[in-house]
């Protein structure tokens, strides 16, 4: 067996360990800077430069006659891929990060996490919950009158908001092919809804399928219905979009973008690195220069979205004013379906405190909840 043989250091030795070390800190230090994740590619990430570092790098000085070795300049609003420091915890499109970038090989390293406003996270086809979206403002659920609204895919995205901490709009698009009768019944359903605290509004996309658009110039403004009034909702803002598919969500995040952002897919303004690669989720900002305006994070996966990662507990804490009235149930253990004994919660509905449907949406989303469906 070797031995191994123990030396110790001087007290010379150890001052000059730490003095390297703490040299080291310092220019880690100096090099980190403020950062926003802008989209997820799974290993890699693409981060905005949204802060310098205190030590800029300088360009080393060209040799005569020697190749120009490669050099990527630091700049706010640029966008770098980077890696991530091993240890850190997930990191989601909309991150708050600090990070330092190597100039000389054009990527950067993302050295931790800010602490978020929200977070929303969805299953993975691993059944591994992943987190998607960080610092949503809102998610915005939209729904149409073709394919036609269904109030439990609507409360169902409600229960995830209230878990993610995310504030959610309700967006009825397609408002174009309300029928009168329509009309009512919808504005009756968004009047519920505003009753519970939500926020709602009615729109109508501009595209060729909208009957508005396209008619008279003075019908014009009636072709956008809603449109100012959904930009002036999410202004300044983080939005997701949600909702059943060909609702109309990329029509409205379309219309809401500026030109710059049109095109999902977009390709990182490091162009050496540049390529098409599917990302799990993007951020497309309102005003590229400025992230402090918003965006629109777009997430393929979130349309479809399951909720069987929660417990029925946390999904009555979503059904905001059902969750306090179920404390009074005669069984702990109460399903409050209709015939459930001593069940609150019907006695709130027989009394016209709360609506059935509700309390039918909330039976229904436990239920699922119970049994995972994988
Ligand atoms: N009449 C009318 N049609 C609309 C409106 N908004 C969108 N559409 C049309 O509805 C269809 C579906 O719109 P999309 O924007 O692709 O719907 P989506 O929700 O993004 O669908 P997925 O990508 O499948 O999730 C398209 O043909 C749109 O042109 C609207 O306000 N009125
Ligand atoms: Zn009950």
């Amino acid at each position: 067996m070797a031995l191994i043989r123990q030396r110790k250091l001087t007290k010379q030795q150890l001052r000059r360990i730490d003095k390297q070390q703490a040299q080291q800190q310092e220019s880690i230090d100096g090099s980190l800077m403020d950062g926003v994740v802008m989209a997820h590619y799974g290993k890699q990430l693409e981060v905005q430069v949204t802060s310098l570092p205190t030590l800029i790098p300088e360009r080393p000085e060209v040799v005569e006659g020697e190749p120009e070795p490669f050099w990527q300049a630091i700049e706010l609003g640029d966008i770098w891929r980077c890696h991530v420091r091993t240890n850190l915890p997930m990191i989601a499109t909309g991150d708050k990060v600090r990070w330092v970038a190597d100039p000389n090989t054009g990527f950067g390293r993302i050295e931790s996490v800010q602490p978020r406003t929200s977070l929303i996270s969805r299953p993975d086809r691993y059944h591994k919950l992943k987190p998607v979206a960080a610092n949503v403002d809102i998610l915005a659920i939209v729904f149409a009158p073709l394919p036609a609204a269904a109030p439990n895919l609507i409360d169902r995205y409600l229960v995830v908001c209230h878990h993610a901490d995310v504030k959610p709009l309700l967006v009825l698009n397609k408002a174009d092919l309300l029928s009168i009768e329509d009309y009512a019944f919808t504005q009756a359903l968004l009047d519920e809804y505003q009753n519970l605290g939500y926020e709602t509004v009615l729109t109508a996309a501009p595209c060729p399928e909208n009957i508005l658009h396209g008619a008279q110039s003075e019908d014009q403004p009636k072709a956008q219905l809603g449109l100012s009034d959904l930009q002036q909702k999410i202004k300044d803002k983080l939005v997701i979009f949600a909702g059943q598919s060909g609702v109309g969500k990329s029509t409205l995040v379309n219309a809401l973008l500026p030109d710059s952002e049109q095109s999902v897919n977009v390709i990182s303004t490091n162009s050496k690195l540049g390529q098409h690669t599917t990302t799990t989720s993007r951020l497309l900002p309102f005003n590229r220069d400025d992230l402090t305006q918003g965006g629109i994070v777009d997430t393929p996966g979130i349309r479809e979205y399951g909720i069987w990662h929660l417990t029925p507990d946390d999904i009555i804490a979503g059904f905001i004013e059902l969750s306090a009235l179920a404390a009074d149930c005669q069984f702990r253990d109460c399903k409050h379906t209709h015939n459930s004994k001593g069940c609150a919660l019907w006695e709130a509905v027989a009394e016209g405190r709360v609506l059935q449907r509700r309390v039918e949406s909330l039976v229904t989303l436990q239920a699922e909840a119970d049994t995972p469906t994988y």
